[in-house]
Parts: C-alpha cells; sequence; structure tokens
C-alpha cells in the first residue's frame, strides 16, 4: 500500500523584506511565486494545501484547500505546519515556502525515502551545507509536539525537530534548489538568472 503524500505550501508570513508585499503573489518572470512552487511540487503529491493569512480569495485559484493559521499572531513557519497538519487527511506531509521556486522535482522521493530507510519522524532538507528547516517531509502526528513547543513560547523550527529522529536529506547536486527569494532585488536577479 503505498503512503500518500500532500503538501502545504506556506505563504503566510509577512515579508517585510518584500515591503510587506504578499510574497507568494508577488511575479517572477510573470507568474505569481506560488505558483513556481505548485509547478515543480504537484506532480509530486496527491493533493496541495495553501497557508495564507491575507487574500486567501486569490490564493483559492490555486488550491480547494486554503486557510490562515489558526493562532493569527504571525507566530511563524511553525504556525502553519501546526495548522496544516490538522487539516490534512494525508499519511504524510511535505512543507514547502512560496519563496523557493526552484524546488527539485524530485524533492518528495528522495524525502520518502530517508524517511523511510532511517525510520525517522520527519526528514529535512539540506542543500549541502545548510539545513532548510522549511523543507520538511512531517508525519501528522507529530502535531501534538509541535503545538506543545509553540504554546511554550518557543519558535524557532529546527530547536523543535532536534527533539524527534530526523532525517537529514542533502540535495548538494542541485545547488540552487532552495535559492529563496525575499526582497525585490533577489527577484530582479533570479528573473536575470533564470532567463540567461
Ligand atoms: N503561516 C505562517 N507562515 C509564515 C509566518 N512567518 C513566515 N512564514 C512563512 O515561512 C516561510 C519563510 O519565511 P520568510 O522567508 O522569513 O518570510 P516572511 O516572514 O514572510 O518574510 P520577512 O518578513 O521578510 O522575514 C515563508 O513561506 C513564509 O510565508 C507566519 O507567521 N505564519
Ligand atoms: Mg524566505
Amino acid at each position: 500500500m503505498s503512503l500518500r503524500i500532500d503538501a502545504v505550501i506556506l505563504a503566510g508570513g509577512q515579508a517585510r523584506r518584500m515591503g510587506g508585499q504578499d510574497k507568494g503573489l508577488v511575479e517572477l518572470l510573470g507568474k505569481p511565486m506560488i505558483e513556481h512552487a505548485i509547478t515543480r511540487i504537484q506532480p509530486q503529491v496527491k493533493e496541495i494545501l495553501i497557508n495564507a493569512n491575507r487574500n486567501q480569495n486569490l490564493y483559492a485559484q490555486f488550491a480547494d484547500c486554503v486557510f490562515g493559521d489558526e493562532d493569527s499572531g504571525f507566530l511563524g513557519p511553525l504556525a502553519g505546519m501546526v495548522t496544516a497538519m490538522g487539516k490534512t487527511q494525508a499519511d504524510l506531509l511535505l512543507v514547502v515556502p512560496c519563496d523557493c521556486p526552484c524546488l527539485p522535482t524530485d524533492l518528495v522521493a528522495r524525502m520518502a525515502a530517508a524517511l523511510e530507510a532511517e525510520a525517522a519522524d520527519l526528514a529535512v532538507a539540506s542543500d549541502g551545507e545548510y539545513e532548510q528547516p522549511v523543507v520538511m517531509l512531517l508525519k501528522p502526528s507529530l502535531r501534538d509536539s509541535m503545538k506543545a513547543f509553540l504554546a511554550a513560547g518557543e519558535r524557532k523550527i529546527d530547536f523543535w525537530y532536534a527533539k524527534h529522529k530526523v532525517a537529514v536529506v542533502s540535495f548538494a547536486d542541485q545547488p540552487n534548489a532552495f535559492v529563496n527569494v525575499n526582497t525585490p532585488e533577489q527577484v530582479e536577479q533570479l528573473s536575470k538568472a533564470l532567463t540567461q
């Protein structure tokens, strides 16, 4: 029996470095950034969920399930993840941010294989040098642990996952896969790089 895997795209931040624009809707090469992420991830999962705290009517064109954080205090990415774990029907939930338009096309396959091989509770991606804490494959049963962590006032994702059995999955073979677009200048730079 194969496992059902869904993905949640996190677009719930305040995007202060983007001047407070809604980052998932900021255009890169004529397409909203979230659409780039969807193009990469859709073929790899059963259903895509979108976590957004603004413009949910606009995000609804990209997914059937669009929702805000259950705690609306902008507590950071974990607030979106904990909400998503309560929404999905899947056996495993992939988490990705809306501002990584070049995610690997083999992300799920490699993360799921490592999770199983290492009998881990979650997998986190790495670019070979740095772990990418907003790119994870999670068992939804971890929701209670994440909820308790947030309730204790903790916010840092890597401190949370250090409490669990983690498989770190290197994508050093794809050095640009996790390029992260946080500022208008980075939108320009990546647009140029992708059209060269
Ligand atoms: N649901 C949810 N997601 C968040 C929150 N804060 C950040 N994120 C998401 O986490 C991912 C990585 O965060 P950042 O790149 O720092 O995004 P940001 O916080 O919107 O941007 P800055 O304000 O410029 O730091 C992005 O996909 C954000 O949408 C939050 O409070 N709730
Ligand atoms: Mg970012």
